[in-house]
């Protein structure tokens, strides 16, 4: 088994976006700019939206934290997005999920102007990433896709099972590995929580490549894969022990896998990863560079 070393991968990616920054900046152009804005106080938001900000200071982007309180009404927070939009120096703005219940979550992320959408949830960009035009990719499935470059895993013509299928995750990484752009040609099917067992197991018997992000811990098991598989797990559950672990049994599916992401230290990493090419991307895109 070998492990699928997220950290690793995305700190070589930003080390990337960071020697392309200081050339920008030494032709005299102002850095990237993030601005992510947190509402109320959740502990695991706290904790990603801190290693966001860290990996942009890793990169040379600015990276402006916005906070506002739980109470916020959703108008409010409306009004705020469209300052951003129309502000010339932020180049990619992420609305942290989860938001408080009296927001409704579509209506802020569709008040994002798509050319700043960085997490790549404005349907602009979901449409125009499944239509194989020019958008920002989802950021947790475009950060799977560079992890498997990055090790070099093949993916044309294999069978890839994802298990999950959220507007974030398991829809988007599904359409990503099918598309004959992005890294794919793969064969995909798409199950979820109420896929019938039979049905699922006969799946991920068979798969070359599990994708997993149900959040429930322990989900996927040594007797769901076949031996030399490789196992994605985009799972983060918290255990009451304050312990991270993800959706796979790590301890006993790790002994069948040619290739298996760790959890913390995987997808995660390269979540953030992902969401700073966006944003060198968007930046790219304001300055006409590419
Ligand atoms: N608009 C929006 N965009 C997001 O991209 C977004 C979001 N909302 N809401 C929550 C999820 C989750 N997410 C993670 C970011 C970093 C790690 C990460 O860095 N994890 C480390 C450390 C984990 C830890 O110690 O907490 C690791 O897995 O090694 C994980 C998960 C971004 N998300």
């Amino acid at each position: 088994m070998k492990l699928l070393d997220g950290k690793k991968c995305a700190e070589s990616l930003v080390a990337d976006i960071a020697r392309k920054v200081a050339g920008y900046e030494e032709s005299g152009l102002r850095k990237p700019h993030m601005t992510v804005i947190l509402v109320g106080e959740h502990a695991p938001s706290e904790s990603y939206v801190k290693s966001k900000i860290k990996s942009c200071e890793k990169a040379g982007f600015e990276g402006t934290l916005l906070r506002f309180p739980d109470t916020i009404r959703e108008a409010e927070l409306l009004e705020k997005i469209a300052e951003i939009n129309a502000d010339q120096t932020t180049d990619g703005l992420i609305v942290q999920l989860p938001l408080p219940r009296h927001i409704n979550q579509q209506h802020i992320i569709n008040a994002i102007a798509p050319e700043k959408d960085i997490d790549g949830f404005h349907p602009t960009n979901f449409g125009r990433m499944t239509l194989g035009q020019k958008a920002f990719r989802p950021a947790t499935a475009y950060g799977i896709c560079k992890l498997l470059q990055f090790y070099e895993i093949p993916v044309w013509g294999k069978h890839c099972v994802v298990i999950g299928r959220s507007n974030i995750v398991g829809k988007p990484i599904s359409i990503m590995l099918s598309n004959d752009f992005d890294i794919g040609n793969a064969t995909v099917t798409l199950t979820h929580i109420e896929t019938p067992r039979e049905l699922l197991l006969d799946e991920t018997r068979r798969a070359d490549i599990v994708i997993v992000a149900v959040g429930i811990p322990g989900f996927v098991t040594e007797d769901m894969v076949k031996e030399g598989v490789v196992v994605i797990d985009v799972g983060i559950n918290r255990l009451e022990d304050g312990k991270i672990v993800g959706d796979v049994d790590f301890e006993n599916v790790q002994k069948k896998c040619s290739w298996i992401t760790p959890v913390p230290g995987g997808v995660g990493r390269m979540t953030v990863a992902a969401l700073m090419i966006n944003t060198l991307m968007a930046y790219q895109n304001n300055f006409d560079l590419v």
